[in-house]
């Protein structure tokens, strides 16, 4: 049993997504080990004197026959998690080009599965926000200034046909709660006749009014008077944070992602400064749940933003029709 004076010291861990046409590698853990008996992506300890790739690559051979190269490996999510009799840092990347077909060299059973198979409660604890980093998209668009229920929907309809997007928030704060049910009621049918995931913004009362959307994204001003999650789990859940604190408080609350900035200057929010990639890496070290950058940023910043730990950009101008 761990005291003050012998904290329980925190085991750095490879855990390695392969995918392959859509799916991924999952195996099932010894019945003896630690969270035994469910579902794991493989992986294991960083023995003293590895970087985390060399394990990754070692244990992925070990565990499943399978060869990587360490180029071709990208960072996915990191995740501290403390399990009470075991101190985790997960430490998760995710390859396409993993070479050979995996068998399970130690004795268990792997198999291929799509992430939407993927059920939270087969997966320790830890693993929630893989699974969800593995579901969410790479960006994140957002409505731009909606003045009308008919502008908003003729401005969102140009911008799905000049710039196709897989998740939307759909957020008009210059509409009243009425008005944003109408504008929210018609977007959330356009965006499900063309495959994008509609996510309502706003208080949890929008998702009872405008039903069918994907998930609600709350404003930080309507998180921070919450204390527990407002919808179900069958729905996403996002929350805008913009310091560690706040992130915190949203993983808290079981949000599935954040979004975090400015990370640039942004014109529709000229009084925050822009924060830059430094800062957002290191609260996204922190962070337990996907991060999206937010702010001045656009597609091409991707590559940044999954390398500072974030599961991609979210942003208005980069598709944005007004
Ligand atoms: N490989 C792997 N480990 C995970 C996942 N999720 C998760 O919480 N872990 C935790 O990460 C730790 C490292 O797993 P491991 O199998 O390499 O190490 P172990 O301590 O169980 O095995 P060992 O002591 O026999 O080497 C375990 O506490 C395990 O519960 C996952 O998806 N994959």
């Amino acid at each position: 049993m761990a005291d003050q004076a012998h904290p329980v010291r925190e085991v750095h861990v490879a855990v390695g997504v392969v995918q392959r046409r859509g799916r991924v590698l999952i195996a099932r853990r010894p019945d003896h080990a630690h969270q035994g008996g469910l579902l794991e992506f493989p992986g294991g300890k960083v023995e003293p004197g590895e970087t985390v790739q060399q394990a990754l690559i070692r244990e992925l051979a070990e565990e499943t026959g399978l060869r990587v190269s360490p180029d071709a490996l990208e960072p996915l999510i990191g995740i501290r998690h403390d399990y009470g009799d075991k101190r985790v840092f997960l430490d998760v990347w995710r390859t396409g080009q993993a070479e050979g077909e995996p068998e399970g060299r130690e004795g268990q059973a792997v198999a291929w599965l799509a992430p939407e198979a993927l059920r939270d409660e087969d997966f320790p604890a830890a693993n929630r926000p893989i699974i969800r980093a593995l579901r969410l998209p790479q960006t994140l668009a957002i409505t731009g200034h909606v003045r009308s229920v008919g502008d908003g929907l003729a401005a969102l309809t140009a911008s799905l046909d000049r710039t196709p997007v897989s998740a939307l928030v759909l957020r008009a704060p210059a509409l009243d709660d009425e008005a944003y049910r109408r504008f929210a009621d018609a977007a959330v049918a356009l965006c499900r006749d063309r495959g994008v995931a509609p996510l309502l913004h706003g208080g949890p009362e929008r998702l009872t009014a405008v039903p069918g959307a994907a998930g609600l994204h709350l404003p930080w001003h309507e998180a921070r008077s919450l204390s527990s999650r407002p919808v179900p789990a069958s729905v996403w859940l996002g929350v805008s944070c913009h310091d560690a604190g706040q992130l915190a408080r949203a993983a808290a609350l079981g949000a599935d992602y954040v979004t975090l900035g400015p990370v640039r200057p942004t014109p529709t929010h000229p009084a925050r400064p822009g924060r830059g990639w430094p800062w957002f890496a290191e609260r996204v070290a922190e962070a337990v749940v996907p991060v999206y950058a937010l702010g001045g940023v656009g597609p091409d910043d991707v590559t940044t933003a999954r390398q500072a730990g974030g599961q991609g950009i979210a942003g208005i101008r980069f598709w944005w029709t007004a």
